[in-house]
């Protein structure tokens, strides 16, 4: 009798934890995932632990413009991993935070991972007080050419454009892949600027640095790497550290910046050798002599600043613009007419293609505002957030919360771009053949973080293409016949072609 008394109480037991525990999911169903968050936009927030995250597909941007327009609207919610996102997925509403209200939100959120290593020192993921806005506004002006005078911005980008052009003669015709040659030149650029010197474009060092600051973006990026998708994990679960998979992976991505960091000390250790305060050639003079202005203590010029400025540079900058132009050589694949037409307007300068002649050349403006355009290199920009609670669009937001602008959505909206996937230079184009300059092509972010390196990027792919498409005819890999689509591409920290080959042909 005691043992069936025992056995029906430990039943009853078992039954109440179960109700108790179905009881407690159904709750927290019902109020914490089916229920929009009081606090945030309505939105999506997928399923419990990881919120949206699983069903991003390939795309996020995509699929996340697609929420916005079937169900939520402009100003939506998504719940990724642990935190609530809000996303911006329209011109105005992005204007109307990043621009109107650009003091709210000028910060960005910390990534533990990257704090850790940096100090919360850096340009990219630093939060946006006065003493970083300080070191902000001083590196802007180096890269715009001030406070290094002696060589000017455009001349040292046309110099490390003829080295490319010499390489690509040097090809004959063979079908490479040129993601390192053109990721090089593009290096070649930031180091003329921070370090004051170039590389050969072949050279070892120079290649390991390129490939260290690659492996950087793709550890963020799905699918490349095997390891990125630990990494893009750890940026919402840090905890996980701990276990094997993700810690060879922290390690790994840890690893490849530490080579990078090392590589900028051993150049500002030599700067420091060999500084003349009156003649600053170079981003690390500049910010040397700018040390001597300030106390380390109450500003950001301190020498670890300078070495995570750097390195900032270096990555934000490279994979960036590489892309850019490699994009471009593919959109050239698939419109071959295209190149003959721009090939033509180009043949009309008789000089050495240079911006100063940009009014001259209204095809090649209207062929690189759409390439800005139709291929975003950062759909989603780079993540901010608002230093305080604020209203936008008739939504609260509290302060602290993970904003993310849709740029892919703005190059897409079909109520600013007819047919928007297609690629037509001619939208930029008015009836007088005249370039007409859009407001709303916004690669490079807007408001106070815009990209730092905008003046210098435009340049560097104003001047790139140029000379490319001028001297070069680009032709497909005879062997594969391979024309890389446009609209598919690795998708992480940024979009960014599958690897190719193709022919560079001397005109
Ligand atoms: C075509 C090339 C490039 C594209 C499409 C691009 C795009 C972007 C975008 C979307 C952001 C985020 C802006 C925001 O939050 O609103 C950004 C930030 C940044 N970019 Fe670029 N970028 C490019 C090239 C460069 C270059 C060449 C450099 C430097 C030499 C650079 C340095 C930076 C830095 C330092 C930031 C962080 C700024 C901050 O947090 O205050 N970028 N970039």
């Amino acid at each position: 009798l005691n043992m069936l008394l025992l056995d029906a109480v430990l039943n009853s037991l078992v039954v109440s934890v179960l109700i108790g525990l179905v009881t407690f999911c159904m709750l927290l169903y019902q109020y914490w995932w089916k229920f929009p968050h009081p606090c945030y936009p309505p939105g999506v927030r997928g399923v419990p632990v990881l919120g949206a995250l699983p069903f991003f597909g390939k795309f996020a941007h995509k699929t996340i413009l697609q929420w916005s327009r079937e169900k939520y609207g402009k100003i939506m919610s998504v719940r990724m991993g642990p935190n609530d996102a809000v996303v911006l997925n329209d011109y105005d509403t992005i204007i109307e935070a990043f621009v109107k209200q650009h003091l709210v939100f000028s910060s960005r959120p910390s990534i533990r991972m990257i704090r850790e290593l940096s100090g919360g020192f850096g340009l990219g993921f630093c939060p946006g007080h006065k003493k970083f806005f300080e070191v902000r506004h001083f590196t802007s002006k180096v890269l715009r050419g001030f406070g290094m005078g002696r060589i000017e911005m455009e001349i040292r980008v046309s110099d490390v454009a003829q080295d490319l052009v010499q390489v690509f003669e040097s090809l004959n015709g063979k079908a490479t892949n040129l993601r390192m040659t053109i990721g090089a030149t593009v290096c070649n650029v930031i180091s003329s600027v921070v370090f004051g010197k170039t590389y050969d474009i072949n050279d070892e060092n120079m290649k390991e640095i390129v490939q260290c600051i690659f492996n950087t973006l793709s550890f963020y990026s799905f699918g490349d790497k095997k390891n990125s998708k630990y990494v893009m994990i750890l940026t919402y679960f840090y905890a996980m550290r701990h276990i094997p998979p993700f810690k060879k992976a922290r390690k790994m991505f840890l690893s490849n910046i530490t080579k990078q960091l090392g590589f900028g000390q051993k150049e500002i250790d030599e700067h420091k050798k060999n500084l003349d305060e009156n003649s600053p050639g170079d981003f690390i003079d500049a910010f040397l002599i700018e040390m001597k202005k300030h106390s380390p203590t109450d500003s950001w010029f301190h020498e670890k600043q300078l070495l995570l400025s750097v390195n900032a540079l270096f990555i934000a900058g490279t994979e960036t613009t590489t892309s850019t132009i490699l994009w471009a050589m593919i959109v050239l694949l698939n419109y071959p007419n295209l190149q003959y037409i721009l090939h033509k307007e180009l043949m009309t300068e008789t000089v050495n293609p240079s911006v100063k002649h940009g009014d001259n050349l209204p095809l090649l403006q209207a062929f690189i505002q759409e390439l800005y355009r139709c291929i975003t290199i950062a759909p989603l920009g780079l993540q901010r957030t608002n230093t305080e609670d604020v209203e936008i669009g008739g939504h609260f937001i509290p302060k602290n919360t993970v904003i993310l602008p849709n740029i892919y959505a703005v190059h897409n909206d079909p109520v600013i771009w007819t047919e928007p996937s297609k690629f037509d230079i001619y939208r930029h184009i008015d009836k007088d053949g005249k370039f007409i300059h859009s407001k709303k092509v916004i690669p490079f972010g807007v408001g106070a973080r815009v990209c730092l390196g905008k003046k210098l990027a435009q340049l560097e792919v104003f001047i790139f293409l140029a000379n490319i498409i001028k001297k070069f005819e680009i032709i497909p890999d005879p062997e594969t016949n391979e024309i890389p689509p446009i609209h598919d591409g690795l998708s992480g920290a940024g979009f960014f072609p599958y690897p190719f080959k193709v022919i560079v042909k001397s005109r």
